[in-house]
């Protein structure tokens, strides 16, 4: 027995329940014996028998420790597991907190399964840790070491042990503690397939999942590199600052059903990940927004990525040095994100790159020609201009849709126009450009919006009537409406904010009406202008055609008078 003992302790937690095991035969020993209640006599006795016999255990583990070859040692051990294991029918995987390559980071799985406990250990676990995450703005609760909580997945308990082992000595580690942390799942045999084939993967991805929803979003624009490799701040090509925009689609003034549909679309691309790889699709979506400024296209990315919980990078094109540089951005931005370019007419000459007729290339030729001129001339002044983004129309079209596109995932594109008449039509093709979306001037239903926001007026107000025919009558952008409904001071209310709201209408009506005649006025002379210089040419041309008539006629008479003299 003892022998038994001896071999089942070749490692200490084996060793402590040999120990618990010994004490527990002795007292049923006694118990049987002397067919008498356990009392204090019983349990003196039991400990003397005790203290030499673990003595002696310890002693055998310390000589064997340091006297048996450690070949023989691992095969031991082996075959001890074997026997275990022949009459155990759990299973074990264990996963260790820092990856042994590399820098000894944290592993993904590690943290991935640690976010997915979480919920698990705050309502099991007696002992718990507390990690700060978003920037220590929330706490995320794990079990401490040591302790066990279980699980159930598809009908099957699954135990998840927390634990730690010592390493050696010999290792450096930079982590906060020279010991490895691990995780163990135990489970029982029969559902091997179950747990490998599918409990994990499960769990890494709700990890996944959990860690991406608490995480802290960040709003990141592109670092102006020299396209060298080297790059301000720390060797980053994006810096970024945490995202705390408060716009939501339910702040956002725009029709309802518009609003549910791009709602819908949004919800319905950040499911499709199967989807878009059974279509052999790249996972991206592009959504061009236009309209006139001021109606809330900012507003919209800014509710798209709190809507979706995406980063947002937001890409200054007039910044990228090159096609190249452009591409190395786009793979060093993450997925679950929003990549933007504001104002796309304006970041760069991108409008008719296409054409390349003859006529537009010498022109372009020619005007090179002379820019390099000016440049050369302002080199020898010692006047060095900042250098300009060579990034093209094509290069922008790979960034969107070229192969490098697919990096990552899970990624929106959105672009934002005033103008979206002036882009290419290649740039904003469907597929590139997946979703058109126009803001267009406020609405009534974008004003109830408004007014529910801005002013708590949630159904109905004596006031409502008047403002949607003005909104209607004329053209006021939702920023101009919401500043108007805005309170100026404490003493304003709803009804001051909707009476200066009207007044306000009002006067864009009576300046457009103004600046209608005005054009129309402006269109007339036009008109006349052009008119007069018509008939200007009109004469003009009579006249010229009657003078080379007579030239015409004082020839021939010449010719004739000539003919005639010749005849003679
Ligand atoms: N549709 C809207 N819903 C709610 N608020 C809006 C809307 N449009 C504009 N606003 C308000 O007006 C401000 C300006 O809007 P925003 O920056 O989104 O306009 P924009 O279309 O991006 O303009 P620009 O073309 O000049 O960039 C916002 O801060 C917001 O308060
Ligand atoms: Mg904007």
């Amino acid at each position: 027995m003892t022998f038994c003992l001896v071999l089942k302790a070749f490692y200490t937690p084996s060793l402590v329940i040999a120990i618990i095991l010994y004490i527990y035969k002795a007292i049923t020993n006694i118990h049987i014996n002397l067919k008498t209640p356990i009392n204090f006599k019983m349990m003196q006795d039991v400990w003397t028998q005790l203290g030499p016999t673990i003595a002696a255990i310890m002693f055998t583990w310390t000589m064997y420790q340091n006297y048996f070859p450690h070949e023989l040692r691992g095969h031991i051990r082996r075959y001890t597991d074997k026997l275990v294991s022949y009459f155990y029918p759990y299973m074990h995987i264990i996963f260790y907190e820092l990856e042994t390559e590399g820098w000894f980071e944290r592993s993904k799985a590690y943290v991935a399964i640690e976010r997915y406990l979480s919920k698990n250990s705050s309502t099991q676990a007696k002992h718990l840790k507390a990690n700060a995450v978003k920037d220590g703005q929330s706490l995320v609760l794990t079990m401490d070491d040591h302790e066990e909580i279980t699980d159930e997945y598809k009908g099957e308990k699954v135990w998840w042990i927390s634990s730690q082992k010592p390493t050696s000595r010999q290792i450096i580690s930079l982590h906060r503690e020279d010991e490895k942390r691990y995780f163990k799942l135990k489970f029982h045999k029969k559902n091997r397939d179950l747990i490998t084939n599918s409990y994990l993967k499960y769990v890494l991805d709700e990890g996944k999942a959990i860690s991406v929803r608490e995480r802290q979003r960040k709003l990141y624009t592109n670092n102006k590199g020299d396209g060298g490799g080297y790059r301000y701040r720390g060797g980053r090509m994006w810096s970024g600052v945490v995202f705390e925009h408060p716009s939501t689609f339910d702040t956002l003034a725009m029709d309802p059903n518009k609003k549910q549909e791009i709602i819908d679309d949004l919800e319905t691309f950040s499911k499709s990940k199967d989807y878009y790889a059974k279509i052999g699709k790249a996972w991206k979506r592009g959504y061009l927004l236009y309209g006139p400024p001021g109606t809330g296209k900012s507003s919209m990315i800014a509710a798209m990525a709190n809507f979706l919980k995406y980063d947002v990078y937001d890409l200054e094109l007039t910044s990228v040095k090159d096609n190249t540089e452009l591409r190395k951005l786009l793979i060093d931005t993450t997925g679950k994100s929003i990549i933007v370019i504001e104002d796309i007419d304006c970041s760069l000459d991108l409008t008719g790159q296409r054409e390349t007729n003859k006529k537009k290339k010498e022109e372009e030729d020619k005007g090179k020609n002379e820019e390099d001129a000016v440049k050369e001339k302002m080199k020898k002044g010692g006047e060095v201009k900042e250098k300009q983004s060579e990034v093209t129309l094509s290069g922008l079209l790979n960034f969107i849709d070229g192969l490098w596109s697919a990096i990552g995932g899970e990624r929106l594109i959105v672009f934002t126009t005033n103008y979206v008449e002036k882009l290419d039509p290649a740039l904003i093709r469907r597929g590139r450009m997946d979703k058109h979306i126009v803001l267009s001037y406020c609405c009534f239903e974008s004003f109830k919006v408004l007014a529910h926001n801005y002013l708590d007026v949630v159904e109905s107000h004596v006031h409502f009537p008047e403002i949607r025919r003005l909104l209607e009558e004329t053209n006021m952008t939702p920023a101009d409406v919401a500043e108007n409904l805005m309170p100026k001071s404490s003493k304003e209310n709803a009804e001051t904010c909707l009476e200066r709201l009207i007044k306000a209408l009002e006067t864009a009506k009576e300046e457009a009406k103004l600046k209608a005649e005005e054009e129309e006025r402006a269109k007339a002379a036009e008109k006349e202008k052009e008119e007069k210089d018509r008939e200007e040419k009109k004469e003009v041309t009579a006249t010229e055609e009657a003078k080379n008539a007579d030239g015409v006629n004082e020839k021939d008479n010449g010719f004739k008078e000539n003919g005639d003299v010749n005849k003679d």
